[in-house]
């Protein structure tokens, strides 16, 4: 056999497993165009749903007429809230404990939410029944600001809530007010703030931005009455939680409900929560006994959609004089807009922000987060990071350059002296989480060496000497980050949605013939997944990648798990894999050593096959065990080979980097230049380098939009200004920066492989990084701290307001 020459080297190359740079297997289909999108989705006699959306922020709704649009040729049905009140449906839980409207029901809390449901045979039709229904309005005072919003005059937005104290995360105080949610200590931190030598204050905000996937969201939904299923194909990111909210909501037997999540054109969070649409398809599928799609425009996604952000945090760093941080403080206003709508784990309504400790040593912290009500539009998802862990490497991120500039410090240094050393992990942080590995130093080294740290700094004292004399009119800036994530959601004892349990899972099905396919609870929105899970599966069980289909997002083929979203499928998909295969392996062994005639104990996995112990050339390839295992009878083992592993991650996963920034920033004009972008991510054992460089490209370039220019605005009307690509800034190849990706390994010790999350981490980097810069190089001329997003004309605002204009 020409497999008998070949070394163990060239076997495990053949495998194409951990490490290997895989080309995506998705791609062959995905750049054919082949892709298999909602909006591809078209079933026989299917029907087309279209919202009436409200043009104010705050009106109440007094009448509804929908003669005139019941008359449009091709419309079939105009569904009101009154139409969905006696299903019980014209309300909805969130995932966030409170509920929403899914039709509006009296009153309306922000521009462009759903008021009524047009149903016709095409999507112009339903536009045109869109266009003549009537609605008649009577408008509210509005409130776009969370502070106004707890003014103790300021205009009741939830009249459904009047008089409520108690909400789904502890009293509310004021009508406006949502929860406040509190961590660590707060008498102590106070006690070090009020003893401090050094205390830096600082107000951080993380304006609103949008995720803004490509393809919008959307789903198509059948009711078959003769079999009572009830098939919903949808742009979700976690179909299983899908399928039982809606059978808990809808009455449908959840065994009758199949959700199929097909290609999706990128998530990024925004296809977490579960929004009017899908309710509305599936009772007009219902009503109509048609199947029924409705897919948002440009506009409906901006508008209405999960939003991310809209943090302001207050912050209070306490150090010694020589730069050692003792104490970090606070303070949160988080604007959810007109429903708390947020996709976050039960126990944590502010997500994970209590990581803004960062990667530093913090003896003492306190963090409290008020939830406020406005007139937006709700949401709050993780925008490519682990549920508020980017406003939370923001704020630390921010703050440590604050201290900085306070302390006359260089703030490499500041950072350096204060970074969880390698020794302390696993490190317990004093806001409550249990860090698992890192090694921040050696990270911090070797990025400031590759960039050549003090060569720039020296560039950058010279250019300030030139601007001062007259000789230049540009300034150089240099962005320094160090973030820490937290990913893998999460232990099923402090991690649910709904009730939820945050575990996932992996099925593996290995052919007769040697090929095999796996199926898992996550979803992949463009990570990648049959290609890196693959990947897991050739290196733990010696199957070529190749010979390997994966399979996701279908209920009724998929094992249960909670989806792809804050980065946690490598975390918790990933080991259930490798826990799958090593059920498998074992399973293959005994089968082994039965063909080879010895103990179990007497043969060993060699690459891709088991070998007897001492006795290389007596060998059985996995091809051969799994031909066997269907076609041999086996005494003591059932036939075939399968596993299934439901995986309940011990911790969280705790992936880190060192970013750093080089701008260029025209002083007259406000126009801003990126000359060098250095990534180093540390995700643990890394299964696909490619694919991790691909996540970092676009992970940064988000994270570049969002630092220097995206953001939703609205006016004092409550108007939303920022709706279409005219003007929500998406970069493209002009304005995306060159990346210079790098990395160390710091394996996960409790995960199976080894393996962190990494999609999220270039967002939680990049952002603090490219605002770093911005400010670094102001910092001389006395810029503290300036708002995001760092577009043009405010960057040209803060030379104006430092006097640089002359
Ligand atoms: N160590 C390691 C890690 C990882 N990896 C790879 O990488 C990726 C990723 O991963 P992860 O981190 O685990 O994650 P996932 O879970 O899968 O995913 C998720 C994420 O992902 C990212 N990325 C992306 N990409 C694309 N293309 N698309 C999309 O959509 C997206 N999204 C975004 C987001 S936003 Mo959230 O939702 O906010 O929460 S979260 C998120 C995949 O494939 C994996 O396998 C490797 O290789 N290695
Ligand atoms: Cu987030």
């Amino acid at each position: 056999m020409k497999d008998e020459i070949q070394t163990p080297a060239d076997r495990s190359a053949n495998l194409k497993g951990m490490g290997c740079s895989r080309k995506r297997v998705e791609d062959v289909r995905f750049t054919q165009g082949k892709g298999n999108y909602v909006d591809d989705i078209k079933l026989d006699g299917m029907l087309v749903g279209d919202f009436v959306r409200s043009p104010y922020a705050h009106a109440r709704v007094t009448a509804i007429e929908t003669e005139a649009a019941l008359k449009v040729p091709g419309v079939l049905a105009v569904l009101t809230a009154k139409d969905l009140e006696p299903l019980g449906l014209h309300w909805m839980p969130t995932l966030a404990g409170d509920k929403q409207m899914v039709l509006a029901d009296g009153k309306v809390l922000f521009q462009g939410q759903e008021v009524a449901f047009v149903v016709a045979t095409d999507r112009y039709a339903a536009a045109d029944g869109v266009a003549a229904v009537e609605v008649e309005y009577e408008e509210l005072p509005v409130v776009t600001d969370p502070f106004r919003a707890l003014d103790p005059d300021a205009p009741v937005l939830r009249e459904d809530l009047a008089g409520q104290t108690e909400g789904a995360h502890g009293p509310r105080r004021h009508h406006n007010h949502i929860f406040t949610w509190e961590v660590g200590d707060k008498e102590a931190t106070e006690k070090v703030l009020d003893e401090a030598d050094v205390v830096a204050e600082e107000m951080v905000y993380y304006h609103r931005t949008h995720p803004m996937p490509l393809e919008t969201c959307g789903c198509v939904a059948s009711m078959d009455k003769v079999t009572g299923k009830l098939t919903l194909w949808g742009t979700f990111q976690a179909p299983h939680a899908v399928r039982t909210v809606a059978s808990l909501i809808s009455g449908i037997a959840e065994h009758n409900i199949r959700v199929i999540s097909p290609d999706i054109g990128g998530g990024f969070g925004n296809k977490v929560g579960v929004y009017p649409g899908y309710i509305c398809s599936i009772v007009a599928s219902i009503v109509t006994g048609k199947p029924v799609k409705w897919v948002e425009s440009r506009m409906d996604n901006l508008m209405s959609t999960a939003f991310a952000r809209d943090y302001w945090m207050n912050g209070r760093i306490a150090a010694t004089k020589e730069g050692k941080i003792t104490g970090l403080w606070c303070h949160t206003t988080a604007d959810h807009g007109g429903f708390d709508a947020c996709a976050d784990p039960t126990k944590f309504p502010a997500g994970f922000m209590n990581i803004c400790t960062g990667s530093y040593d913090i003896p003492v912290a306190y963090l409290a987060v008020d939830g406020v009500y406005t007139n937006k539009a709700p949401g709050g998802v993780a925008y490519r990071c682990s549920f508020r862990v980017t406003e939370a490497a923001y704020f630390i991120e921010r703050m440590v350059e604050v201290l900085a500039i306070k302390l006359g410090m260089d703030a490499a240094e500041l950072r350096r002296i204060n970074f969880i050393r390698e020794d302390q992990f696993p490190y317990q942080s004093a806001l409550g989480w249990e860090y698992d590995s890192g090694n921040y130093h050696a990270a911090w080294d070797k990025a400031l060496t590759a960039v050549g740290y003090d060569a720039l700094r020296q560039e950058q004292a010279q250019r300030i000497a030139d601007f001062k004399a007259g000789k230049t009119r540009k300034l150089l800036g240099i962005g320094l980050t160090h973030f820490t994530e937290i990913v893998g959601a999460g232990p099923v004892k402090n991690c649910d949605i709904l009730g939820l349990g945050m575990f996932d899972s992996c099925e593996i099905r290995i052919h007769p013939t040697g090929s095999a396919i796996a199926r898992l609870g996550t979803i992949s929105q463009g990570q990648g997944h049959a290609t890196t899970f693959a990947q897991i599966i050739a290196s733990e069980i010696g199957i070529p990648a190749d010979d390997i289909t994966l399979e996701e997002g279908d209920t009724d083929t998929a094992p249960y798990g909670l989806g792809t979203y804050g980065s946690r499928s490598t975390p918790v998909a990933g080991a259930a894999t490798a826990m799958a295969a090593r059920k498998i392996r074992a399973k293959a062994q005994m089968i082994a050593a039965y063909l080879l005639e010895v103990h179990d104990g007497d043969v060993e996995f060699d690459v891709d096959r088991f070998v007897v112990k001492g006795a290389p050339e007596r060998f059985k390839t996995m091809k051969e065990i799994a031909f066997a295992s269907y076609n041999q009878a086996i005494p003591g083992l059932e036939p075939g080979l399968e596993a299934v592993s439901y995986y309940d991650p011990p911790n969280m996963t705790y992936p880190f980097g060192a970013y750093i920034c080089v701008m260029e920033i025209d002083v007259d004009t406000g126009e801003h230049k990126v000359r060098k972008f250095y990534a180093l991510d540390d995700c643990g054992t890394r299964i696909n380098p490619m694919i991790i460089e691909g996540q970092v490209h676009g992970g940064a370039t988000e994270g570049y939009a969002i630092a220097m220019g995206q953001e939703i605005v609205y006016d004092d009307m409550g108007n939303h200004k920022t709706a279409t690509l005219m003007d929500f800034f998406v970069p493209t190849s002009w304005e995306t920066p060159h990346y210079t990706t790098d990395h160390t390994v710091t394996p996960s010790p409790h995960h199976p492989i080894g393996a962190k999350g990494v999609g999220e981490s270039p967002n939680v980097g990049s952002v603090p990084c490219f605002s770093n810069a911005v400010h670094d190089a102001f910092r001389p001329f006395g810029l503290v701290q300036s708002h995001m997003p760092h577009d043009q004309w405010r960057i040209w605002k803060i030379a104006d307001d430092l006097g640089l204009h002359g």
